[in-house]
């Protein structure tokens, strides 16, 4: 028997549900060290703290968006510019989609995602921005309606599928070939099913697909059936009807009265 296991007849000494005796008995309280002031503030670039930090992201995400409704995630590259084609027809796409009834989610930045955020909200539906911590300052763009910003991408990315319906993704860069490659890889591993991805714009779309279909599915790295998973359209209605099917919902993308 150690000096630690020995019982000392002293009282037993309980640290929340754990009981301690001899040696273990810590010399301070769990409340006295919370009160205490001069301790380093080292643990809060902590991973366990990081972990707390997380858990809240999607804590604060699911509670912001679990009463959204029918949604629909739109795409597109942070710099396309105001009054371009892609501009455009981004904000058409916002408009369509709460005349069809579905709240619009963007990433909440600059270029396209400012463009399907004016669409939506200037047609007076939910305009949803998921902003992202970036090394440079961006905020939110002034047409969102319903913001959230996330320190960690992943969390941010939860979000645009559990929240969405289906992805209208529009011409981009790596930032928008991550976000619509993780949709494809989710719904080619079956871990979202019924989960409609359109490809806006055919010209800046058909090189991409004809290196998936010649070098992909030419070296048997997809399958064949792998390839209608995409939609390659070019009308904003078309690719509206894609997403949410024939049928407009009833009314869930506009914002109260
Ligand atoms: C580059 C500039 C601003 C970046 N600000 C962003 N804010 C929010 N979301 C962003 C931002 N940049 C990229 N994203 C995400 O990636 C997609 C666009 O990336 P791409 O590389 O431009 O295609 C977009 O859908 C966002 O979710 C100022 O010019």
């Amino acid at each position: 028997m150690t000096d630690q296991t020995r019982p000392t007849g002293g009282e037993d000494y309980f640290k929340g549900a754990t009981m301690l005796r001899g040696r273990n008995v810590p010399q301070t309280t769990t409340d006295q060290r919370l009160l205490d002031r001069s301790d380093s503030a080292e643990w809060v670039h902590t991973d366990p703290w990081r972990v707390l930090r997380i858990q809240s992201e999607f804590v604060e995400g699911f509670g912001a968006l679990a009463e959204l409704g029918p949604a629909i995630s739109v795409f597109g590259s942070a710099r396309t510019k105001p009054g371009s084609a892609h501009y455009e027809l981004a904000t058409e796409v916002g408009r369509l989609l709460v005349e069809a009834g579905y709240a619009v989610i963007t990433g909440g930045g600059p270029g396209t995602m400012e463009a399907a955020n004016k669409g939506a909200s200037e047609a007076g539906g939910v305009s949803v921005g998921l902003g992202i911590e970036l090394p440079f300052e961006t905020g939110l763009n002034p047409y969102v309606n319903l913001g959230i910003n996330f320190r960690y991408f992943f969390a941010r990315k939860t979000m645009f599928v559990k929240y969405a319906e289906g992805f209208v993704v529009l011409p981009g860069g790596f930032g928008t070939l991550d976000e619509l490659f993780e949709a494809v890889t989710l719904v080619q591993t079956r871990k979202v099913t019924q989960f409609p991805l359109v490809l806006l714009g055919s010209d800046f779309w058909a090189p991409m697909l004809d290196w998936v279909r010649g070098t992909l599915l030419a070296e048997g790295m997809i399958g064949e059936r792998d390839l209608d998973m995409l939609q390659v359209l070019d009308d904003p209605a078309e690719a509206v009807r894609a997403v949410v099917g024939d049928q407009p919902v009833q009314g869930t993308g506009r914002e109260p009265d």
